[in-house]
């Protein structure tokens, strides 16, 4: 196993994932930059999913490397992945999955209060970030009385707050109006720069991927455009889609 460069945070290598006998992931590679917005872009059942998936641990690939900075995580246990999960990545869906019983500041803190947080400190941070996301009149709201675009926000605090050091974002404006769409995404992707917190965003929408640094195309499980030199890492060397882009969008806020 060879350990991933010092700028990468994240590093995959030769992933293969199969379900029910039909490939997912079909020898996967990509290197993610320290503090860079990546768009895992490509058409739906491309793979995007089940990609950030094996990033995150949340999902063991069949076969292949995912290392997080020095340390590789494909041979680690459910326990040190979940552990590796709660402490150092976040996870934005597409779907907020709030707690429906607990409020807005109380779904915001809950990754700091299962790490032990003082209550306190954890409400102060969830209502800081809350209020930074525009969201501030959500904190005394259960989810059930929040508009989608509302709970949405909470689940983009309750992520920032636990400020970790890679943020995976699963299409997590997919069932947002445009203009909903477009403010969650400027003011996640500036959080995220602001506080150097790396985000794998993926999107099979090139509005949303204009908001990444750079883009990683994904076809059938494939890289779509893979570099010329393989052993290099897909999605790292200047070569067709997955390469670095233009796309980052300029934002005045300070988040
Ligand atoms: N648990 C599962 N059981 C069966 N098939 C699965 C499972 N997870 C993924 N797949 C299949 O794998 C393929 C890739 O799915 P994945 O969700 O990763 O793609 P995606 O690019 O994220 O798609 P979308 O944009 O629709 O979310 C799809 O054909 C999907 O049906």
């Amino acid at each position: 196993m060879v350990a991933p460069p010092d700028n990468h945070v994240l590093r995959a290598h030769a992933l293969h994932y199969a379900t029910s006998g039909t490939p997912v992931l079909a020898g996967v590679s990509l290197g993610v930059r320290e503090g860079e917005v990546l768009a895992v872009t490509g058409p739906r059942g491309s793979g995007k999913t089940t990609l950030l998936e094996c990033l995150s641990g949340r999902l063991v690939p069949d076969s292949g490397q995912v290392w997080f900075r020095s340390s590789p995580v494909h041979p680690l246990g459910a326990a040190a992945r979940e552990r590796l999960r709660r402490e150092s990545f976040g996870w934005i869906g597409t779907e907020p999955q709030l707690v429906p019983e607990l409020t807005g500041w109380e779904n915001a803190a809950l990754p700091l209060l299962l790490r032990g947080t003082a209550p306190r400190a954890a409400r102060t941070a969830a209502l800081g970030w809350l209020e930074r996301l525009d969201a501030g009149d959500c904190a005394r709201g259960r989810p059930a009385s929040l508009t989608q675009a509302q709970r949405q926000r909470v689940a983009v605090a309750r992520a920032l707050t636990a400020q970790p050091s890679v943020l995976f974002a699963d299409d997590p404006t997919a069932r947002l109006h445009s203009a909903d769409s477009a403010s969650v995404l400027r003011i996640l992707t500036t959080a995220a720069r602001s506080h150097e917190i790396t985000v794998v965003l993926a999107t099979h929408d090139p509005g949303v991927a204009a908001h990444a640094d750079r883009r990683f195309a994904l076809l059938d499980g494939r890289p779509a455009d893979p570099p010329a030199d393989r052993d290099s890492g897909a999605g790292d060397g200047p070569a067709g889609g997955n390469d670095d882009t233009e796309g980052r969008t300029t934002c005045s806020l300070s988040v």
